[in-house]
């Protein structure tokens, strides 16, 4: 992180705590809660030599973290430090059992939704934002209609102030750096002042001091307002480690020591491991949860915590109890102390948030995605050119065979091409937007910044659009340099068909990309588009096998193509000149279409068929995405 943004940084500032006190105010003051969970497991299946079995990775860990603390969960890799808090949070539900409670009350979902917010390990927020715009465009979409403007504006800026982040407000996110993103990323949850705050390793991937100024920020949140802040934590240096309030460590997926930092070392003492002179605690910590000081001790550990644990209502801590460590018994005093201010906290009810309608949560998303286009240029105009520039190439290619009995089959080729590349493009442009865009969707998602619905519509907003634009920009150079007839009807069905048909290939775009794997997406969707794209065209219905038939009445490529056909040959279309031969099979365009099995084609049921494919698909995708954002 510069220097300059360490001046800046407020975290290390006295009148932090004001500006976060300040900035509270003007939303409503959430519960202080103390979040308990006892004999949480967490089972998932896996595969051994091709059979499915088993894994419990938590193993009825129990444990107590209270509100105004910041608390570390620590513990060697792979312990299972991850899968603890997202089960804490609700991020991941099926496969654990035990019980959470909020104030000693059993968790409800949506009051945790309602309280809570998770931060997770990768900053996922919006790239193309500038920290102001994210942070803005958060407040629109969380806080209440009945909040103004005015109120929301200061929020913003108050929030950007209190984490360090004003001087950043007009950088574009992808340009901050990991500290920096890190910080938007609270700053973005802030917005509706949460009782509990989730973060998964604040610190992985940041210098010393970075990681110190994001603690201290850390500790400044837990500490104003009462919040619960849990976060997950590699090794940490002793000055680090010193500033928690609370570490819960974990070794293989059970819970060893759970107290103040400065009590691990007597706790530890008292059970027969001696931590080395100068060492640091933490290191201590992690070397006694591997096994570097024996296992023996440290199932005896394990063991001695769960029988504790069954005192569930009365959590005993586990802290040492010294006669002649006059610190520790104080310590230990304070904090049963607290214990029991913790069990006395009500069970609460908070009021649900009155979040903004789904037209204007669509309407917030849109201007959030418009805005996002435009940053991305580049890529847009890559599109548009890439369009005009295959419409004069096919063009010049094609040139003049719309109007010339002698061309037709070519023509024929010119409509099947342009098909195929508008479908091509239609699906290629957004296979992997879903893939790209998922984990930050399903970070926004399950903080409940939005529905899926208005969030769909708001993608189809700017999209589509886009997306007919740059099948007129083809279509136009195209249709006129291949000499297509020019009656307004004709170019209107050439048009419309084409259209919906990239449109639709777009739709199977989103499916594939909310389905698969990225991958396999880029792989199996043109393999889709290029199956359907031979009926029609490269066999006659009459030459299709039985099992296939379907295919062909299932194809929209099929149904789009054989309908712009039509549509340049039928409707009483007058016989075709004939250029440079002396003889044309096909001057008449009836003769054409009877031969090429078109002239039955009915273009208004095949044009509702490919609009009814276009919505199904996208009712799928949205299915999907649904189930794939609220699968815990
Ligand atoms: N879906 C899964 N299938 C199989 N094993 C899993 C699954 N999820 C987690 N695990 C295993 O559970 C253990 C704990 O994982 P977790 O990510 O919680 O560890 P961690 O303590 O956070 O590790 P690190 O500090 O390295 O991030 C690991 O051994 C991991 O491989």
């Amino acid at each position: 992180m510069a220097a300059d943004d360490d001046v800046k940084y407020r975290t290390e500032d006295a009148s932090n705590n004001n500006v976060t006190a300040k900035q509270t105010q003007l939303f409503p003051k959430k519960p202080e809660v103390d979040l308990s969970f006892k004999n949480l497991t967490y089972t998932v299946n896996t595969f051994n030599k091709f059979k499915r079995v088993k894994k419990e990775i938590l193993h009825g860990v129990t444990g107590n973290f209270q509100s105004g603390k910041l608390t570390a969960i620590m513990g060697p890799s792979g312990c299972g430090k991850s899968t603890l808090l997202n089960v804490l949070a609700g991020y991941k539900t099926s496969g654990s059992s035990g019980s959470v409670y909020l104030n000693g009350a059993v968790r409800d979902e949506t009051q945790m939704s309602n309280i809570s917010c998770y931060i997770q390990q990768d900053d996922f927020v919006r790239d193309l934002l500038t920290a102001r715009e994210s942070m803005t465009v958060a407040a629109n979409l969380k806080l209440p209609t009945t909040a103004s403007f005015l109120s929301k504006v200061r929020l913003v800026e108050d929030l950007l102030d209190a984490l360090g982040l004003s001087i950043h407000g007009n950088t574009i996110t992808k340009r901050l750096s990991g500290g920096q993103k890190k910080r938007l990323s609270i700053a973005l949850e802030l917005i509706t002042n949460p009782s509990i705050l989730f973060i998964d390793e604040p610190t992985t991937g940041l210098d010393s001091q970075s990681c110190s100024q994001f603690v201290s920020l850390m500790v400044n949140l837990a500490h104003n307002q009462n919040r619960t802040m849990v976060c997950t934590l590699h090794q940490p240096s002793a000055l680090l480690f010193e500033k928690f309030d609370q570490v819960y460590v974990l070794t293989a997926g059970r819970c060893i020591y759970q107290g103040p930092p400065n009590l691990v070392i007597p706790y530890f003492n008292d059970r027969g491991i001696v931590c080395p002179p100068y060492h640091n605690p933490a290191d201590f910590l992690i070397e006694v949860a591997i096994g570097d000081y024996g296992t023996d001790v440290l199932s005896k550990i394990t063991d001695s915590t769960i029988a504790a644990d069954e005192e569930y209502t009365n959590i005993n801590l586990n802290y040492p109890t010294k006669p002649d460590d006059k610190e520790s018994q104080l310590e230990n005093e304070i904090c049963q102390k607290t214990n029991n201010i913790a069990h006395k906290k009500l069970p609460f009810k908070t009021k649900l948030i009155n979040k903004p309608p789904s037209y204007l949560q669509a309407y917030h998303l849109y201007l959030r995605n418009v805005i996002m286009y435009k940053r991305n240029k580049s890529y847009l105009m890559l599109r548009v050119i890439a369009h005009l520039a295959i419409s004069l190439i096919f063009g010049y290619l094609y040139r003049g065979v719309g109007n010339d009995a002698s061309s037709m089959l070519s023509n024929m080729v010119f409509v099947y091409g342009t098909n195929l590349f508008l479908v091509y493009t239609g699906q290629m442009a957004v296979i992997v937007s879903f893939p790209l865009e998922y984990k930050v969707l399903k970070r926004e998602h399950f903080n409940s910044w939005f529905t899926l619905f208005p969030y769909m519509i708001s993608i189809l907003l700017v999209e589509i659009p886009f997306q007919i634009l740059c099948c007129v920009i083809y279509i136009i150079p195209a249709y006129v340099l291949t000499s297509q007839p020019l009656e307004l009807m004709r170019f209107c069905y050439f048009t419309l068909f084409l259209v919906v048909t990239s449109l639709t290939s777009q739709s199977t775009g989103f499916l594939c990309g909310a389905t698969l794997p990225v991958k396999v997406s880029v792989f199996i969707g043109p393999v889709f588009v290029v199956l359907l794209s031979v009926f029609g065209f490269a066999i006659r219905l009459t030459d299709i096998p039985g099992p296939y038939v379907w295919l062909y009445y299932f194809s929209f490529v099929r149904a789009s193509f054989q309908s712009v056909v039509y549509s340049m040959y039928g409707f009483g279309r007058d016989i075709l000149p004939c250029h440079d031969e002396v003889y044309c099979h096909y001057k008449n365009p009836v003769k054409f279409l009877n031969e090429m099995e078109f002239a039955q084609v009915n273009i208004y049921p095949e044009f509702f068929f490919i609009c009814f494919f276009f919505l199904c698909t996208y009712v799928l995708t949205t299915t999907v995405i649904w189930y794939r954002l609220n699968k815990r």
